[in-house]
Formats: structure tokens, sequence, C-alpha cells
């Protein structure tokens, strides 16, 4: 077993990484319900929009980002090896370090944090409400970075999923050679499952069909059944029995896939690819 085995204490199975990542998808999609509730309230991405005391020029929701931030920084939050802050300059803890133990070898601090904002504010938001400025600007934004924060702890897990299987002695050689090589292309190709990736993309769009569903009080009838009809997550998603008719949802299911499908997926695996071309820097 080649030295660089022995660093580390015993990383999470990449199993329990899995289970990690699957319960992660029930907190964006909630997270994504709780924002579709409220207007795009456009004019909170917007720069220069709303005057702070202290001559701020970003935008209302970066101004509450770096609040945020800096409140969570003070309670070590982002010493946490899986928190990565969106804010720079942030404050030194109040309460002593913990001890986490060694599980990552990441001497490039790898933070695609910047790439999530932007994916999230420019496709996202306007994805998942309607146009329109209904003044709930603090709501909005709380409900935005409560998405953010979800979305970063789940793109830079890439991290601990690298790691486990750059551990695992089946592959460890070959991801050694690859690292060496600084082979990028075949670095993707082997971490890359494509079965898992195909099987997550269904679950999701079960889920947020499911979590989507409205089952308020006008959906149900006196004595607590749901009135209409909801379709079972296997078959296509139809409501009243017209097969043609999209599931109403509280989120659209099928923007909850394709931010998997053509962001979190991709980035996470470039924080694989990244976090790998580094592994033996330290060598
Ligand atoms: C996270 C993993 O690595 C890659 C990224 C995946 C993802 O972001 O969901 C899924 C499979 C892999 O292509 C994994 O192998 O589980």
């Amino acid at each position: 077993m080649s030295r660089n085995l022995l660093i580390l204490a015993a990383a999470p199975t990449l199993g329990e990484l899995r289970d990690t990542l699957v319960r992660l998808e029930d907190t964006i999609i909630f997270a994504l319900i709780e924002r579709s509730q409220f207007k795009h309230n456009n004019s909170i991405y917007e720069e220069n929009k709303m005057s702070f005391k202290d001559g701020y020029k970003g935008s209302f929701l970066t101004w509450f980002l770096k609040e945020v931030e800096h409140v969570h920084a003070k309670v070590r939050r982002y010493q946490s090896p899986d928190e990565y802050p969106f804010t720079g300059n942030l404050p030194e803890p109040v309460l002593p370090p913990l001890a986490y133990p060694p599980v990552l070898v990441d001497p490039q601090n790898i933070n695609v944090n910047e790439d999530i904002f932007d994916m999230y504010v420019n496709t996202v938001v306007p994805g998942i409400t309607q146009p329109g400025d209904d003044t709930n600007y603090g709501s909005s934004a709380t409900r935005d970075i409560e998405c953010l924060q979800a979305l970063s702890r789940r793109i830079h897990y890439g991290k601990f999923v690298a790691e486990s299987k750059f551990q695992d002695p089946a592959t460890h050689d070959e991801y050694v050679r690859l690292i060496r090589e600084q082979n990028r292309d075949r670095l993707m190709e082997l971490l890359t499952n494509a079965k898992v990736e195909e099987l997550l993309l269904k679950r999701l769009k079960a889920k947020a069909i499911i979590y989507g569903q409205d089952l308020s009080s006008a959906s149900m009838d006196a004595n607590g059944n749901v009135k209409t009809p909801h379709e079972s997550p296997g078959s296509s998603p139809v409501i009243g029995g017209k097969a043609e008719e999209r599931a109403k949802t509280r989120v659209d299911y099928d923007l909850v896939v394709s931010l998997y499908r053509d962001y979190v997926i991709p980035l996470t695996k470039e924080v694989e690819v990244e976090y790998l071309l580094h592994r033996l820097d330290s060598d």
C-alpha cells in the first residue's frame, strides 16, 4: 500500500457518502420549494440597487450573504471540512477550533461557490419563481441563502467522494498514475459512474413530484382524503386523469432534474477532478 494511503483517518465509505448525497437531495428540493413561494424579486440580485450605510455597492443578496457568513464564521462554521463560504475576508471564530479527523488533502482549498452563485441567480431563481416583485426581499434572500448553502455542501462533497475513490485499493494505483500524468480527461472518465447518475435523476424527478404536490386543505375533503388524484412517481405525471396535463407541483420537477443534470453533477465532478489533480501535491 503506497504511503499516501496511510496519511488519513478512515474516510467515510463511498456508500456512506452517496447516502449523504441522497439526503441532501431532500434538503435542496425543499429549499427550492420554500424559495418558489415568493416572486422573482429581481431587484435583490442587482448591484447598486439598494443603498447601504457602509457604502456597500453589491446586491441585496450578496450583502445579506456577507452578513450571515460573518456571523456563521464566528461560530466556526467554515472550519468544518464540508462547509465553504461565498464571502471572503471572514472573521476568526470566537469558539476554539474543533479537531476534525484529517480526511481530506486539499492544498488548493477548492471552492466553486462563484460558479454555484452565478448558476443559482441566473438560472435557478428565474426557473422556480413567478415573474414580478412582491417586496418579500428579506424572505426571498433568506431562502436563497438556504438554497446556496445546500447546493454548496452537496457539490463540495465531491472532495470526500474523490478521496474515497482515491483510497479504494481497486483503483488507487490508477488514480496515482493519472494524477502524476495530470490527465484530467482520464480522471473524469475513471471517477464517472453513469449508472449512479441515471438512477439519481430518476429518483430526483420522483421526489420533486411527490414533495412538490400541494396537499393543502384545498386539495383534501372534510375527512382529510386527498380530493385530486395524485400520480404515482413511476407513471407519467398527470392530475385529473389527462395524461398530457403536467402535474401541478410547487416546484417545476423538470427544472430540478435539469439543475442536477446540467449543473450540480458536472460541478461535483469538477470538484472531484480538481481535488484529485492536486491530491499528491504535498508528496
Ligand atoms: C458523486 C459521485 O461521483 C460522480 C458524481 C455524481 C453526482 O454528482 O451525483 C454521481 C456519480 C459520479 O459520476 C459518485 O460516484 O457517487
